[in-house]
């Protein structure tokens, strides 16, 4: 159950959403970044803000700078859920990608945003796009589990991340099946799904974004 003291997100009050968005003529595009844990969303993320100009936000990093933050009320309550694999509630992860994406606009003149991890969850997937954004389509990344887990263990030698060792890795594997899935199948229904096979080398995985990027009319800076 979610605890009781969450934000109250300005968002939830909007009859509409705060950036109406469309390709070159509204305030705001929006990319979701989705995959499993270790498919290699942020790797490639790198890739498009540099040839994109893309502003990456990824949900993930966003949470965790708020668990470090001192004087945060959700400190506690992010460490426990990433730890254990589960999805913070919506009410905290909506108003911080809000507020970098309006913290971006503002100083960095930045309105294409590719937001990583997100929406993992269905009330999140309606809610972002109701109250903020409509996204343009979800990049999804394709991946064998047991390549995954592969990657993730490699990680955490070196990451420093709490949910990169074995336990928590198989609570995010069954999270994204079971929560997160559901939210690739509701966009794919709307024709709003760039699928990549994500198995081969960075470069190869990257030759794939490049053509779905081209063909949905999103071109190189
Ligand atoms: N195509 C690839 N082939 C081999 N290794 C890869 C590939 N893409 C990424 N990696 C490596 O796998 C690990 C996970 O990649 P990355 O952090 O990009 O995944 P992610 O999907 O963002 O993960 P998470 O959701 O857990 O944050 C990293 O160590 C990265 O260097
Ligand atoms: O929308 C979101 C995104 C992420 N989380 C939590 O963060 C961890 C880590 O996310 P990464 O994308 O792998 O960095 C994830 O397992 C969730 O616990 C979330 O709650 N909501």
């Amino acid at each position: 159950m979610a605890p009781a003291n969450l934000p109250t997100i300005p968002a939830m009050n909007r009859d509409k959403p705060l950036f109406p968005t469309g390709l070159g003529e509204g305030e705001a595009t929006v990319i979701f970044v989705l995959g499993g844990p270790g498919a290699g969303k942020g790797t490639q993320c790198s890739n498009i803000v540099r040839d994109y100009k893309f502003k990456h936000l990824s949900a993930g990093d966003l949470l965790r700078e708020e668990q470090d933050r001192k004087g945060s009320d959700f400190g506690d309550l992010i460490k426990e859920y990433i730890r254990d694999g589960k999805i913070v509630p919506m009410e905290v992860t909506i108003q911080l990608l809000e507020n970098a994406m309006q913290a971006t606009i503002k100083d960095e003149h930045i309105n294409k945003f590719l937001i990583d991890g997100f929406p993992r969850k269905m009330d999140q997937a309606i809610q972002f796009e109701k109250s903020v954004c409509k996204s343009n389509f979800t990049l999804f990344f394709d991946c064998p589990e047991n390549v995954m887990e592969e990657r993730l263990i490699n990680r955490g030698k070196t990451s420093g991340r709490a949910d990169d060792n074995e336990e928590s890795i198989r609570k995010r594997f069954k999270t994204f099946i079971e929560t997160s899935m559901p939210v690739v199948e509701h966009f794919e229904k709307d024709g709003r799904v760039v699928k990549v096979q994500a198995v081969q080398t960075p470069d190869e995985v990257y030759e794939h974004v490049k053509l779905g990027f081209t063909q949905r009319g999103i071109k190189l800076v």
